[in-house]
């Protein structure tokens, strides 16, 4: 596990923030900017200094205000990613790589140099220097660096941040990758929700300095809902799937999950594949009975949990697929005349053409022990 309770105060803006995590899989910390994320891995890191706490990796303490433990970053074995790489400009790449991994005792050094390098695909870099690097590149090489230091832990701060819509989609599945090569836990900071539904396994919120949630992503992004963290057009739900089959002719991909099946734009992965969508709530109407003619393609009973109170006339629903939750975004004139309270069971209507490929994502979970699960 990892465990961070720390407080700290930086000019006009104060860190309380306490959360614990499984030592396996990707850990996001997710908040509004200023929220306080890159405040918390900084202490995590060493790079800042908690006027009080503890922060622990596997029972081991890196710090520890009441036994005035403090260790040097060095010591912590933890690896640092940051929005902008940060790489060293007169060196090469493999001058680069290599620079972290000296600074390790031979005997710590668990991930060998041609591993990195071959699941990176950083190969046919290795003699260039960091100004002849496209961003995506550059990024590869700096995780490449940061791993090369057989961390115990790595902290990512935004690596994506920097890069265009493409280079995004270059480097994100090398970081899904990482606790599954490596077996290394990662803490990545993002204000980025398609991310982190490709990417994490557990989510914490922060918002003001606090954590103000932490636990599996599909738990924390339903209760996301009412803590005011996301904005009204991205809030809504997180669901587990499994891709059941392809529809070739209309493009559609079908997944099965508990509460029924969901048609989405047509994806790659294969069918077995576990795979999470993201279901906003302006994306979901409430029906009282089965529509028998409607272009809605997915359509699947639910019950209602709670109703939000009204903002703006629209009223946002928690709904009970089969042990899934689901949000809906009605008019609060919608839920008048249906008349819906807590306990109805009625039919969630959810548009495919709204589930494109931005909120499906492959994610294949890692347990405590960091064991990929299949599929
Ligand atoms: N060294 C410092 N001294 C004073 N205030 C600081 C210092 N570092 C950060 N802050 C303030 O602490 C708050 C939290 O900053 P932090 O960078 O941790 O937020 P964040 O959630 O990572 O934001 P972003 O998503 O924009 O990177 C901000 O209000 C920032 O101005």
């Amino acid at each position: 596990m990892l465990d961070v309770s720390v407080q700290r105060r930086q000019g006009a803006f104060a860190v309380d923030a306490a959360f614990s995590s499984p030592a396996a899989g990707v850990t996001a910390l997710f908040g509004r900017s200023g929220s306080g994320k890159t405040s918390v891995i900084n202490m995590i890191a060493g790079l800042a200094r908690p006027d009080a706490g503890r922060i622990a990796l596997n029972g081991t303490p890196l710090f520890d205000s009441a036994r005035r433990i403090d260790l040097p970053m060095e010591a912590r074995r933890v690896g640092y990613v940051f929005q902008d790489g940060r790489l060293f400009p007169h060196m090469t790449v493999r001058a680069n790589l290599t620079y972290g991994m000296r600074l390790v005792p031979a005997a710590q050094r668990v991930i060998g140099f041609d591993a990195v390098v071959g699941m990176l695909g950083i190969e046919p870099l290795l003699d260039r220097r960091p100004a002849k690097l496209s961003g995506g590149e550059k990024q590869r090489v700096a995780i490449g660096r940061a791993l090369l230091t057989s961390p115990r832990l790595l902290l990512m701060d935004e690596p994506l941040a920097a890069l265009d819509e493409t280079r995004k989609g270059e480097v994100l599945p090398f970081v899904a990758g990482l606790p599954k090569e490596f077996a290394i836990p990662i803490v990545y900071v993002s204000h980025s929700l398609d991310e982190i539904l490709k990417l994490a396994d557990t989510l914490v919120l922060m918002n003001a300095g606090t954590a103000v949630a932490a636990g599996p992503v599909e738990d924390v992004v339903g209760r996301l809902h009412l803590s005011g963290a996301l904005d009204a057009a991205e809030a809504g739900a997180v669901l587990t799937t499994v891709v059941e089959e392809h529809d070739a002719a209309h493009h559609l991909t079908l997944l099965r999950f508990p509460g029924g099946r969901i048609a989405v734009q047509r994806m790659d992965q294969p069918a077995g594949a576990q795979v999470r969508v993201r279901i906003r709530a302006s994306e979901v109407g409430i029906a009282l009975e089965p529509p028998r003619h409607s272009s809605f393609q997915n359509v699947f009973p639910a019950r209602i949990v709670e109703l939000a109170p009204p903002r703006d006339g629209q009223v946002d629903i928690r709904l009970d697929a089969a042990g899934a939750a689901v949000w809906a975004r009605i008019t609060s004139r919608a839920c008048e005349t249906m008349a819906l309270e807590p306990g109805l069971i009625v039919h969630a209507l959810v548009k495919s053409v709204a589930l494109t490929r931005a909120d499906v994502g492959r994610h294949s979970p890692v347990r405590a022990d960091g064991e990929v699960h299949a599929p």
